[in-house]
């Protein structure tokens, strides 16, 4: 779906990144984790041409993203920014929906079916003044919006933070339902525990550099690599790391209480 031919984006301050290898698949969960400055945001404003590489190129279902419009693209690929405010431009939820339509519907009532489809499936009221609502509700009209046009691919830019727990889970398991609906995902987080407990993939950039790809779990276990990016592994698998002594391929607190109980008993 997104690839990317020996990528390199280098700002005039000099930060950069560099030689940047790697395929988004079709039905891809990935995860995109490195500190802070790594490169993050800037990967995914190459993904939907944003920003055009300046050496390499990057294909978006095999168009170059440097000879196609930025408009273009956006048909295929949704984007959040992660804070929903630089998103979100319309005075009521109806209209900030269906804004973004405009661009890929032209029927009119095609467009407002469409709107009201979406109103309906996540609950919000149309008539609402979205910056009266609560950012864990600005994040899912934005995420509305962009998922409106029922894009093929989705790059999320930090969309959980500064959300409740409850609100982080409502956006997940919607992304995980947008997955399972065959939408291709690639997600920037600081979160690790959001990383295990969802992603399939994780990309690791440090520096500006892809420094690993790869299954969560294994990712997750592989301690130099995480520390080269200044990452810690989410909760359960350092301690299971930790542990040693065959806890190593424990992923979830369930499957650690049932090993503690397994010993105990
Ligand atoms: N518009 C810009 N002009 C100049 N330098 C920039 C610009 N945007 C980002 N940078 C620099 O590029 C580097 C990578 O930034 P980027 O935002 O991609 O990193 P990030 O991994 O997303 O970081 P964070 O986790 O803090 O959001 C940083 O050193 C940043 O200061």
């Amino acid at each position: 779906m997104i690839r990317f031919e020996n990528v390199s984006f280098r700002y005039p301050g000099g930060a950069q990144v560099k030689a940047l290898n790697f395929e988004l698949n079709k039905g891809d969960f990935a995860v995109l984790v490195g500190a802070n400055g790594a490169g993050k945001s800037t990967v995914s404003k190459l993904c939907n041409g944003l920003l055009k590489p300046q050496e390499g190129h990057v294909f978006v279902k095999g168009q170059d993203t440097r000879s196609v419009p930025t408009s273009t693209l956006a048909k295929d690929v949704g984007f959040l920014f992660q804070n929903p405010d630089r998103q979100i431009c319309q005075p009521t939820v109806e209209k900030e929906i269906g804004f973004g339509l405009q661009f890929a519907i032209s029927d009119e009532a095609a467009r407002a079916a469409r709107c009201r489809a979406v109103l309906d499936a996540f609950g919000f009221e149309g008539d609402r003044v979205p910056f009266s609502m609560s950012r864990g509700e600005r994040q899912r009209i934005a995420l509305a919006s962009v998922i409106a046009a029922r894009p093929d691919i989705l790059i999320l830019d930090e969309p959980t933070t500064g959300l409740n727990y409850q609100e982080c889970v409502r956006i997940m398991s919607l992304l995980c339902e947008l997955n399972a609906g065959g939408t291709t995902i690639l997600m920037i987080t600081h979160d690790m525990e959001l990383v295990q407990d969802y992603a399939q993939r994780v990309l690791v950039l440090c520096e500006g550099e892809l420094i690993g790809d790869g299954p969560v779990h294994t990712v997750m276990r592989d301690e130099a690599l995480l520390a080269r990016a200044a990452l810690l592994p989410a909760q359960i698998p350092g301690l299971a790391l930790r542990l040693g002594q065959g806890f190593e391929q424990i992923n979830t607190v369930q499957e650690m209480a049932a090993e503690l109980e397994r010993r105990c008993s």
